[in-house]
């Protein structure tokens, strides 16, 4: 196999080069080290997220690298909580952390990798979906924003660009970056997300509880998986923000009645009357096909199993000592430990 790249080489990029010891211990040129970085899969403006393999168990990893020094203090605030809920969430359809290694310039954020990518760049290559194709992905998107808004987390920036897909073409929810945990008698006023998405009520500047902002991307999520289109586009964002606060979009010939009734139950403009994600499960269109023994349910988190002797005893066979895995795995530390763990259940 092609050597790793030398450490500072690759991953640097200014990013790490170098300034950033912890990590580079952790890629090493000499195979070492424990992750061989392969590519950049995306750059964010403090942000890049590498593809690469965890050497012990061979998994690839999507590994988000974090220029703390470019923060100011409410970002870095904003980053701890994007962490802090991504520590939080155990769904199969929301992307999972597996590691935190930090360094004084740099947060490495060690998650899943959707192999596939992009939902929005699947959309663009094939087109729209069959009714049928689309229901699959969108029960596994309400089975999951119904899952956070149970933990008190809302997305706030959910859209087609941050749905990922893996090999499976299972959905994986990504950028929890706008997450926040809402209380639901206290009132979120910042206006996030990507305007397309964004629901009347972030247009008027109203304040919102934060589930229902999540109600309304879905129903656009689910009109463009299935007619291959925005159903509020503009020009401009004026020209945008006048026809979402109409409420008004074209449903194309070929939607079903079912699939319609259900866009219908999303793009309601008075946030109050907007169904919630609860409600939808039971949704006639959602559960065709999928008779009463199989009809949509709230996530049932099957708790942890932090005790499977087996890995145990594979990670003490890597050399780790029985203590440190216990009480990394139990702590759910997300130290290198907790990661190989993990990682070790990941097909
Ligand atoms: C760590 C995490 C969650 C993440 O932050 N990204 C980035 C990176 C690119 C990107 C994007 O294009 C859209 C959303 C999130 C992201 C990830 N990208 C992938 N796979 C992928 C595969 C081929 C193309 C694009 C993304 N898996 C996991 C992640």
């Amino acid at each position: 196999a092609k050597a790793a790249p030398a450490a500072g080489k690759d991953v640097g990029d200014g990013m790490t080069s170098g300034s950033d010891l912890k990590f580079q211990s952790y890629v090493n040129g000499n195979g070492n080290g424990v992750y061989k970085i392969v590519k950049t899969l995306g750059k964010g403006n403090f942000a890049k997220v590498k593809l690469a393999v965890h050497i012990p168990t061979g998994r690839e990893v999507a590994i988000k690298v974090i220029d703390k020094t470019q923060l100011n203090t409410s970002a870095r605030q904003k980053l701890y909580r994007e962490v802090r809920i991504m520590k939080l969430l155990n769904h199969p359809n929301i992307v999972r952390l597996f590691q935190v290694i930090e360094s004084e310039r740099s947060l490495y954020l060690v998650m899943e990798y959707a192999s596939r990518g992009e939902l929005f760049d699947h959309l663009v290559k094939h087109g729209r979906m069959r009714e049928r194709d689309a229901r699959v992905i969108f029960r596994q998107l309400v089975s999951a924003i119904q899952y956070c808004h149970s933990k008190f987390v809302v997305h706030r920036d959910l859209k087609a660009e941050n749905l990922l897909l893996d090999q499976h073409m299972n959905i994986k929810i990504a950028d929890f970056g706008f997450g926040n945990t809402f209380d639901p008698n206290a009132q979120l006023e910042t206006f996030c997300g990507s305007p397309p998405y964004a629901a009347p009520e972030l247009f008027m500047g109203r304040k919102y509880a934060g589930p229902e902002v999540d109600a309304w991307s879905l129903g656009v999520v689910l009109y463009t998986l299935v007619s291959g289109s925005l159903p509020f586009d503009g020009g401009t964002l004026k020209e945008l923000r006048e026809r979402v606060l109409r409420g008004k979009y074209r449903v194309p010939y070929y939607i079903s009645m079912d699939c319609e009734n259900l866009m219908r139950k999303f793009l309601v403009l008075n946030p109050a009357k907007r169904t919630t994600l609860n409600a939808v499960m039971g949704d006639k269109w959602i559960n065709l096909g999928h008779e009463e023994a199989d009809k949509l349910r709230v996530y049932r988190e099957k708790p942890m199993e932090l005790q499977d002797p087996a890995r145990v005893d594979l990670l003490v066979g890597m050399g780790h000592k029985r203590s440190d895995v216990e009480q990394s795995v139990r702590g759910q530390l997300f130290d290198d430990i907790y990661c190989t763990y993990m990682l070790l259940n990941v097909a």
